[in-house]
């Protein structure tokens, strides 16, 4: 997405936001509370409308995009927006017939362990295990970009190890893997690419290498963020707005 701005009311959520996710590679998305992350998650795949900017996802401007262009984009938002009365195998065998060359949905299952709640519906689930069915939802039609809200946030840790090698193995595939999180340490695991967002820009782009440096991916989106936040603070056109 190219110069991407995005207004709620007097709030500015995205400020002319540029970044790139490629192809076979995971693109880590960070950025503090209110950055505007999932703005631009819901931009990207066609939830929200831009107020200015150009955004293409495939080459596509996913507002008002087709179904056939929706259906090679996964997405796993935050607040999952499950079907709550079934249970996660319906649900995912439901979602595989939408698509001509689904993923097996019992391996997927059986991946992220969903087979040891398969008799609880989703209401019901804990808060990990409807993270791990949304994730399977988003996965299940074998998109070719994937965009994943914090998709670790709240595993435990056998759980969040296979989600970082399923997203791993996803991008080995070919698939564009877009995942926000607040984690370093995941970031650092599993990115190939960084983009680390304050005030609804882009404050730094590129590889773990080129964003973290030799002071670390901590300690530079430290200094990012807080030289970001204090300049967006004190910035006397946003205050009189
Ligand atoms: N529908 C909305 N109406 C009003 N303000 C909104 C709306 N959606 C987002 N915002 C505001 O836009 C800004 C960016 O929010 P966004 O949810 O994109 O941030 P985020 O980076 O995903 O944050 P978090 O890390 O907390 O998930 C925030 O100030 C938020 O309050």
């Amino acid at each position: 997405m190219d110069s991407v701005q995005r207004r709620f009311g007097r709030v500015e959520a995205l400020r002319g936001l540029t970044w790139e996710a490629a192809a076979g590679e995971v693109t880590c998305v960070l950025g503090p509370n209110g950055a505007g992350k999932t703005t631009a998650v819901e931009i990207a795949t066609g939830l929200q409308r831009p107020d200015g900017g150009t955004v293409r996802v495939l080459g596509t401007d996913p507002w008002g995009a087709s179904a056939e262009h929706r259906a090679r984009v996964g997405v796993m938002l935050q607040d999952g927006g499950l079907p709550q009365s079934v249970r996660p195998l319906a649900l995912l065998a439901h979602l595989a017939r939408f698509w001509t060359e689904p993923a097996d949905v019992d391996a997927l299952a059986a991946r992220l362990g969903i087979h040891d709640f398969r008799q609880t519906t989703v209401r019901r689930l804990s808060g990990g295990q409807r993270q791990r069915v949304a994730l399977a939802a988003a996965l299940v039609g074998r998109p070719e970009v994937a965009f994943l809200d914090e998709p670790a946030a709240g595993l435990d840790p056998h759980a969040r190890r296979e989600v970082h090698a399923l997203i791993r193995e996803q991008a080995d595939a070919g698939t564009a893997m877009v995942v926000t999180t607040h984690s370093f340490d995941e970031a650092e695991r599993l990115a190939d690419r960084i983009v680390v967002i304050v005030g609804g820009r882009a404050v730094a782009r590129g590889t773990v290498a080129e964003v973290a440096g030799e002071r670390g991916l901590e300690e530079t989106y430290f200094a990012l963020t807080d030289a970001a936040r204090s300049t967006i603070h004190t910035s006397p056109q946003e205050s009189d707005r």
